[in-house]
């Protein structure tokens, strides 16, 4: 049996580590705010911290719950007010909407089900795909069309709901194996970056697309492959190529926010089963040397960058 407290450790742990792995294009990192005017990577810390209490509730409910309508109702009411938490806390600024339901699903379903990634994952997509009971109940501004919603009625693509009824196959899939195949070599942070270029080269991301449309998912995907064509982010060209990406969707306006979410989701399933000790190293370096806003890079980006 998971403890809950682990369980959050390891959700609040991918979320610092996603957002200091740099560069990242488009997102929020240690360099920089991306395509970002409202965030930077303080923000983006204080809300994952934030969300530490919530990811433990929502391990109880796992732990305590029996997979069903009463649990997918009580994950909703929890994630909902750890939403509101963040967006207390933000003044507003959407930090981790999408990382929350993502993370939330797993917590809950490594707390209620234990086993390997691939059970947890699968657990996760059955609560997934209860219907929330409790959602009709919700006051008018919950209820307000998300950027989401408003592009998957438009473009008929999936996004945030789609994936974790498919069982995270972008985590589980993508994210995960890639990171495993690249750690050896690259060490825990381009090993990371790798897996984002990855997940960010199939993902229907409705970050991207509420941001630039279809084309924007178009310039996203060309730009994830000139840098895999280079030899990923571990090659000197390959880094070069990332750093130009990164401008041009910056420049954009475009974000991959979904695809941050399922790499840390990705990194979360890698801790289940390994502990997690290559990536979370890097944490524990951070959390002893942490120094607040800075626009200069921090101790664990140059560390980072060495290893
Ligand atoms: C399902 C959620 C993410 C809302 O999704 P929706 O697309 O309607 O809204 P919104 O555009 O605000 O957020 C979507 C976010 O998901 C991420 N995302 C985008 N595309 C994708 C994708 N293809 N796959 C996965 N995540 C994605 C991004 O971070 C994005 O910001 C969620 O906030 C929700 O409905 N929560 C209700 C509370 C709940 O039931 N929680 C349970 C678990 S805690
Ligand atoms: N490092 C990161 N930088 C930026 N976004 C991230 C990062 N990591 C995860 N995200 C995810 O990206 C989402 C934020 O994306 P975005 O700002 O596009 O959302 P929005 O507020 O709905 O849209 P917009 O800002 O265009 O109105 C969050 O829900 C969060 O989960």
């Amino acid at each position: 049996m998971r403890d809950p407290h682990f369980l959050a450790e390891l959700a609040v742990d991918a979320l610092v580590f996603e957002a200091h792995l740099t560069p990242k294009p488009g997102l929020v990192d240690s360099a920089g705010s991306g395509a970002h005017s409202d965030m930077d990577i303080e923000l983006l810390l204080t809300s994952a911290e934030t969300l530490r209490s919530t990811f433990v509730e929502l391990a109880l409910a796992g732990r305590y719950g029996v997979l069903g309508s009463n649990l997918r109702s009580e994950v909703g009411r929890i994630g909902r007010e750890g939403e509101a938490r963040v967006l207390d806390i933000t003044n507003g600024v959407n930090t981790h909407r999408g990382a929350l339901w993502a993370l939330g699903l797993l917590v809950t379903s490594a707390a209620l089900g234990g086993g390997d990634a691939a059970m947890v994952t699968g657990i996760a997509a059955r609560l997934a795909a209860l219907p929330d009971p409790s959602t009709s109940n919700l006051s008018s501004d919950y209820v307000t069309i998300s950027n989401g919603e408003r592009v998957r009625r438009i473009y008929q693509i999936g996004g945030a709901r789609a994936e974790a009824k498919a069982g995270f196959p972008h985590a589980i899939a993508i994210a995960l194996p890639v990171y495993q195949s690249r750690l050896a070599v690259h060490g825990p942070h381009l090993a990371a970056i790798d897996a984002l270029l990855a997940v960010m080269a199939s993902l229907q991301d409705t970050c991207v697309v509420h941001r630039g449309g279809l084309s924007a998912l178009a310039l996203v995907r060309e730009g994830v492959r000139e840098v895999l064509l280079a030899g990923g982010s571990g090659t000197t060209s390959g880094m070069k190529k990332l750093r130009a990406f990164d401008q041009t969707l910056t420049i954009a306006g475009i974000s991959p926010g979904g695809s941050a979410d399922l790499l840390a989701a990705g990194l979360f399933l890698e801790a289940l089963s390994s502990g997690g000790h290559s990536w979370r190293s890097c944490i524990k370096m951070h959390r002893k040397s942490l120094h607040p806003r800075s626009s200069q890079p921090t101790p664990l980006h140059s560390l980072l960058m060495k290893g």
